[in-house]
Formats: C-alpha cells, structure tokens, sequence
C-alpha cells in the first residue's frame, strides 16, 4: 500500500481524510479510512458493492457526521466551510431533484441558492447536453438524464473540486467519453476530481490516482501510472486487494 506523507491540514492537498470512521448503529460502513487526493487529479474511489464508498463521499462534502476522523478540503475541515458551489461541486444520488420540476427549473433553484447567475444554467444545460430535455419534468427523465442533471448542478459552479459518485452509471457510450473528456479536461486545468466507479476499464483510462477500499477499510493507494508500470490492471488490483474475485455477493462492510 501506498501511503501519503501528506499532513491532515495540508491545504496543498484537494482533500485530504483522516481516520475516517461511520458506525450506522453497530454497524461500521466506514473504518478508520485515510487518503489523499491531489489536486490537478482524477482520483478513482473503489470498493465491492457495500465497501462504504457513498457513505465516505457523503463524509467527505460534508452530507454524513463521521463517527470519527475528519475530512479536510483544501486544508479546512468540511464541517467548518461555507458552502461554496465555486470550490465544491458534489453529485451523489438521489440528487434531490423533485419529479414534478423541469431540470432546468430545478437547476435554477439550486443558481439562485448558490448566488450563481442565471446564465450558468443555461451554460451547464449545454455541457451536458441537457437542452432539449430542460423543459421537461425530472420524473419523467431515464436514468442517464437523471445523470446528467445530477452532474449539471455538480458543474453549475464551476467548482474547483468535484465530487462524484457512480457518474458513469446510466451514462450511454457518448455520454461516457464526453465525461472522460470533460474530466481529464478539467484535471489539465488543475481542477480536481474524486469519482467512485465500478466502471474498472472505463475508470482506468480516466484516473491518475487510484484508492481501494473493502469492508470500509483503506487496502490500496497509489498512483495508475505505477500500475502501468509493473503492468498490473486496475482490475488486477481490484481483485487482489478485495478478494472479491469470483464473489457474487455483496461484501458488505458490516461486523
Ligand atoms: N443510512 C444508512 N443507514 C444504515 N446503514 C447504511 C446507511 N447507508 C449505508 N449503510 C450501510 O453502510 C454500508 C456501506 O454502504 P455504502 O452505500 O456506503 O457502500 P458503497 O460502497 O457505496 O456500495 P455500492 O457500491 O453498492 O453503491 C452498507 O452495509 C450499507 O448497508
């Protein structure tokens, strides 16, 4: 495993989590969990179904109180930041959306809050190629509409940071190389990104950085470049590092 030298506190690191714990009664989703992400990245969050990579990326923006540790962004504790949809922009499902709003209605709800004008909803309509479908209602939107509103209100403040869980889900094959693209992208221009996928060959050829987490725990951190390196897969290391190989259940993070 790699580890990171860098400190908790370290406002060079996009985000940093330290000893991160979420019990759910005497349940332990997440245990003791620590990794680094750094910035100008797009960081890959892995784990079996149940290995508590939603519940660590909701402690990380600040929507779940860990039990324990802390989750920093760019140096500050999550809990002690305003909200600011420049520095963070955050999608994880069920995005909040009601069903009987247009997405482009909801997405000016969420400008108005954000203090963000008007005109960015149009600009993210755009970029995630929302425009015809902004006059109609959520409710009636697939799944890779849902998606791509959910990654909208993420981009809505061009944030510096982005937070995505399973964006890649219901995304159909030009959907998923526009993301790819859209992320690298932003990843050249020194933004940040930690994405959760179970996506492995898709992830592999979008992320820089790679965390791996089973039964809520850290099992691997290291950069894809190092991979390529000693010529392992990300999924070689998904298997290795998670005895998930041949598993048709869910680990589950529980004890
Ligand atoms: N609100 C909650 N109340 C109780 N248990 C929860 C809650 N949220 C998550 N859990 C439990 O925490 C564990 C981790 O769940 P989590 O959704 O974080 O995993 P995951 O890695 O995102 O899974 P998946 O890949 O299936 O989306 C699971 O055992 C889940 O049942």
């Amino acid at each position: 495993m790699t580890s990171s030298r860098t400190s908790a506190a370290d406002p060079a690191a996009a985000i940093r989590v330290e000893g991160l714990t979420k019990r759910y009664g005497r349940r332990t989703a997440v245990d003791d969990l620590s990794f680094t992400v750094r910035p100008g990245t797009v960081t890959g969050f892995f784990g079996p179904n149940g290995a508590g990579k939603t519940t660590a990326l909701k402690a990380v923006v600040g929507l779940a109180r860990p039990t324990a540790g802390v989750a920093f962004v760019r140096g500050t504790p999550v809990t002690a930041l305003r909200p600011d949809a420049r520095l963070l922009g955050v999608h994880i499902e069920p995005c909040g959306a009601h069903p009987g709003r247009t997405g482009r209605a909801h997405l000016r709800s969420l400008a108005a809050l954000a203090g963000l004008p008007r005109r960015r909803v149009s600009e993210v309509l755009g970029l995630v190629g929302l425009e015809d479908a902004a006059a109609r209602r959520v409710g009636k939107y697939s799944m890779g509409m849902r998606q791509r509103l959910g990654l909208a209100a993420a981009l809505l403040g061009d944030p510096e940071i982005l937070v995505l869980d399973e964006p890649v889900n219901g995304l159909d094959p030009q959907g998923i190389r526009w993301l790819r693209t859209l992320l690298r992208e932003r990843a050249a221009q020194g933004g940040t990104v930690l994405l959760s996928s179970h996506m492995l060959g898709e992830a592999a050829r979008t992320v820089d950085d790679v965390v791996v987490i089973d039964r809520g725990r850290l099992v691997h951190q290291g950069a894809m470049a190092d991979l390529e390196r000693t010529g392992e897969s990300l999924e070689d290391v998904f298997f290795a590092r998670t005895g998930a190989a041949g598993s048709g259940g869910t680990g589950g993070a529980g004890r």
